[in-house]
């Protein structure tokens, strides 16, 4: 219970912490190494908030087990439309855990396929936001790109600075940052180590929007909670048609767009939506 009340979780307000606790006790599971809380209207976004502030939200195994485990539970919430990933001023997630990983072997990372569950988060069928401020840094960078909007606070960084410990990206950082930031920029902060500021990550395309620090969360929740009020089945269609431009051709992204439209053709969501518009008033989903 002790962990609820840490440095790393600053930024919110005393009523919001204790808001948080009473929630806390009457439902979700709490954790060693994040925070996970239900805000919005209704109840209605899930936030999961790192905290290993000491280590600045490095993330050790444990941690990303746990990440993976309230990803389980807030996708089986009927109630949760949209995450929200966060960490704290300082730092979104420094990256993998350095000290974790120093003595390990080839045969560890091959064998033990190393970060494997890492993975998850980008599999998620609820849309997630990032809500980003401070470091985020290797694999932190990457557990950003993972989600499907990013949004910076003022004072964040962003960075895959594994050169500088004799390795590589291993989580995305090669493969999404460039389609997203263009190859020369994410080449340079590859081969550098080099960080980029929440400005630069804007007009590059990293992010979507930049907020102040203090009310970055906040932000993200109300655009979690605009998510959540429309309906999940569609926005799930709809975030997987958005994926599917990064996975094929242009082409072929186009025609799995139009099969994916004629199918909420059989949906009596989008049969209420239409309708809801013709008779001026607001659509009620059903997710179904
Ligand atoms: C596939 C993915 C691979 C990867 O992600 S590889 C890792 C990539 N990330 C990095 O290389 C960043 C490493 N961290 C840093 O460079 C610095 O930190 C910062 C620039 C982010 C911040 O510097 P400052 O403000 O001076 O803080 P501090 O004293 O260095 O850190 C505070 C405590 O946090 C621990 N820590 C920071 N990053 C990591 C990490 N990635 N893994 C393990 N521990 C980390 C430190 O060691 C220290 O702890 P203590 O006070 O006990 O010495």
């Amino acid at each position: 219970m002790s962990a609820l009340f840490t440095t790393g979780r600053a930024f919110l307000s005393r009523a919001a912490k204790s808001a948080a606790f009473s929630r806390s006790l009457s439902g979700l599971p709490t954790y060693e190494n994040i925070i996970v809380e239900k805000r919005g209207k209704n109840d209605s976004v899930g936030l999961i908030q790192l905290n290993r502030p000491k280590a600045l939200n490095a993330l050790c195994d444990a941690l990303f087990d746990d990440v993976n485990d309230a990803l389980d539970k807030l996708s089986e919430d009927k109630g949760v439309g949209c995450l929200v990933i966060t960490g704290n001023e300082k730092a979104f997630a420094a990256g993998a855990d350095i000290k974790e990983m120093q003595n390990k072997t080839f045969v560890d990372c091959a064998s033990g396929n190393f970060l494997g569950h890492w993975g998850r988060v980008s599999k998620n069928r609820k849309p997630i936001i990032a809500a980003v401020n401070g470091f985020a840094l290797g694999g932190g960078c990457e557990l950003a790109m993972m989600c499907d909007i990013i949004y910076a606070g003022e004072n964040a960084h962003f960075g895959q600075p594994e050169i500088l410990l004799g390795t590589i990206p291993g989580a995305g950082g090669t493969q999404r940052l460039p389609r997203y930031v263009g190859k020369s920029l994410a080449m340079e902060m590859v081969l550098t180590g080099n960080r980029i500021n929440a400005q630069t990550a804007l007009s590059a395309g990293l992010v979507s929007k930049i907020f102040p620090t203090g009310r970055l969360v906040d932000e993200a929740i109300k655009t979690a909670e605009t998510i959540s009020q429309n309906s999940q089945l569609i926005v799930a269609l709809a975030k997987e048609s958005v994926n599917k431009a990064y996975e094929t051709t242009l082409a072929e992204g186009n025609e799995f767009e139009k099969k994916i439209f004629h199918a909420t053709f059989a949906t009596a969501d989008r049969k209420e939506g239409m309708t809801a518009f013709v008779e001026k008033r607001k659509a009620d989903f059903k997710n179904n």
